[in-house]
């Protein structure tokens, strides 16, 4: 089953999703070398390698949509005109599971699913991973075109239509785009919101990610639009600016897809290595911990902390048991934030309200490397965030 939540009214939404008696959820299936702005600047150097896109030739069961935006915006315009209805998931590629479950919830209330795929150079800050980030296209379209096979009614309503997969100067014709924080460009900035927690780590992170969604929208001219839980931050971002620049789509947000052992799956993951791999989940866990003081009516931002701190520290000292002592990891944050503008809770978590409790670690690169994998190791940064669900009896609570 896939859940949803509207950041729009959180709070009014995730009690009639989850039912009166409802206190807490797992909210079910809700990089870079530098790239230059100057005269090296060679737009189509990260493109993800896509075939042609003659429709006549196409080996796909969807429209394949590279850089004629007439042609995509001609496709999309017929689509209103027979009555139907547009469900855009943006993604970078690297397509896993929580993709798929983006697509899965587009298709349930969408005739025609859209799949954006670009690696968006202005959201990766100079030192950052743009030229390795992981692009899989046939891979990619594997996925997509079995998932595809299986959306027939009743399980979706709708079906992918379209992959648009543009090339970098297509989304950014005027200008090379920059990723330095005063670089020139045409921009769309949230602040103070893309200040804080990961825009505190990637400064210009948000800006790009505000600016090539705001593209993307314009382009394709969604009903509806999906992201996942899983950036929680970036979601409650495109939420506002869905509203603040008044653009004609609703927002949805759908759960972390989780591996087996509780770690968010994200594209990022193949850089972690199998012994890293095997530490990784301790965020998720530290997020849990906290999510339990709340659990037990304990709502004070201090004691979360706590209990997160010290499931780090308690699963640190069990690495050398576990063989894993050479795998070493710093936290970044750990944050307890309001739903709406994920505001800093100062002092403690009102229950009829809840709250978002998100953090960042970064697994650092193995002390002892054995192999070659190991030797080219970078430091990986993890982010993952749990929903600390309103709850509706607050007299329950202890105080
Ligand atoms: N595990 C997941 N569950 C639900 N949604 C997800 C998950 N991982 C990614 N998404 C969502 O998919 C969309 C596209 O994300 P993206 O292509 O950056 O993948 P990613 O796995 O988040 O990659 P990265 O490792 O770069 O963060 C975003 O809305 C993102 O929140
Ligand atoms: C929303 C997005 C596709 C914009 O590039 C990206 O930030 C992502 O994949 O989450
Ligand atoms: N999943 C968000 C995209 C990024 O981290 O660059």
């Amino acid at each position: 089953m896939v859940m949803m939540f509207s950041l729009v009214s959180p709070l009014q939404t995730l009690r009639s999703r989850l039912g009166a008696h409802a206190r807490t959820c797992q909210l079910y299936p809700f990089q870079r070398a530098s790239i230059s702005t100057s005269t090296s600047y060679r737009p189509d150097k990260h493109r993800a390698a896509t075939p042609s896109n003659s429709p006549d030739t196409s080996p796909y069961p969807f429209r394949i949509f590279r850089d004629d935006i007439s042609s995509l915006r001609k496709y999309r315009g017929e689509i209103t005109h027979n009555g139907r209805a547009v469900g855009l998931v943006p993604t970078m590629g690297a397509l896993h599971e929580g993709h798929l479950a983006l697509i899965r919830a587009a298709a349930a209330e969408n005739s025609d699913v859209f799949v954006s795929i670009f690696v968006n150079p202005t959201q990766f800050g100079p030192t950052e991973d743009l030229a390795t980030y992981p692009r899989t296209w046939d891979d990619d379209m594997e996925k997509l075109i079995a998932l595809n096979n299986k959306l027939t009614f009743p399980n979706g309503l709708g079906r992918i239509s379209a992959v648009f997969a543009p090339g970098v100067r297509t989304i950014y014709p005027t200008l090379p785009p920059s990723s330095d924080i005063d670089g020139a460009g045409s921009f769309v900035t949230i602040t103070p919101l893309a200040n804080r927690l990961e825009g505190a780590a990637r400064p210009t992170f948000f800006r790009g990610v505000a600016t090539v969604c705001t593209k993307l929208f314009n382009i394709i001219q969604p009903e509806r639009v999906y992201f996942g839980q899983k950036d929680v931050q970036q979601s409650v971002l495109i939420n506002r600016m869905v509203r603040d620049f008044h653009i004609p789509t609703e927002v949805r947000v759908v759960a972390t897809t989780r591996e087996e052992d509780g770690l968010a799956m994200s594209s990022r993951n193949v850089y972690l290595g199998e012994r890293r791999r095997q530490v990784a989940p301790i965020l998720h866990g530290a997020l849990r911990a906290a999510e339990k003081e709340y659990d037990e009516g304990r709502l004070s931002r201090t004691e979360m902390f706590g209990a997160a701190i010290h499931f780090l520290e308690t699963e640190r000292l069990k690495l050398t048991d576990r063989g894993l002592d050479a795998v070493e990891f710093e936290l970044d944050y750990i944050s307890v934030a309001d739903v709406e503008e994920m505001n800093e809770i100062k002092d403690e978590v009102d229950p009829r309200r809840g709250a978002i409790i998100s953090g960042a670690l970064k697994m650092l690169p193995i002390k002892d490397p054995q192999t070659e994998e190991e030797r080219a190791q970078k430091p990986v940064r993890l982010i993952d965030n749990i929903i600390l669900t309103p709850v509706i009896n607050v007299d329950n609570f202890q105080h």
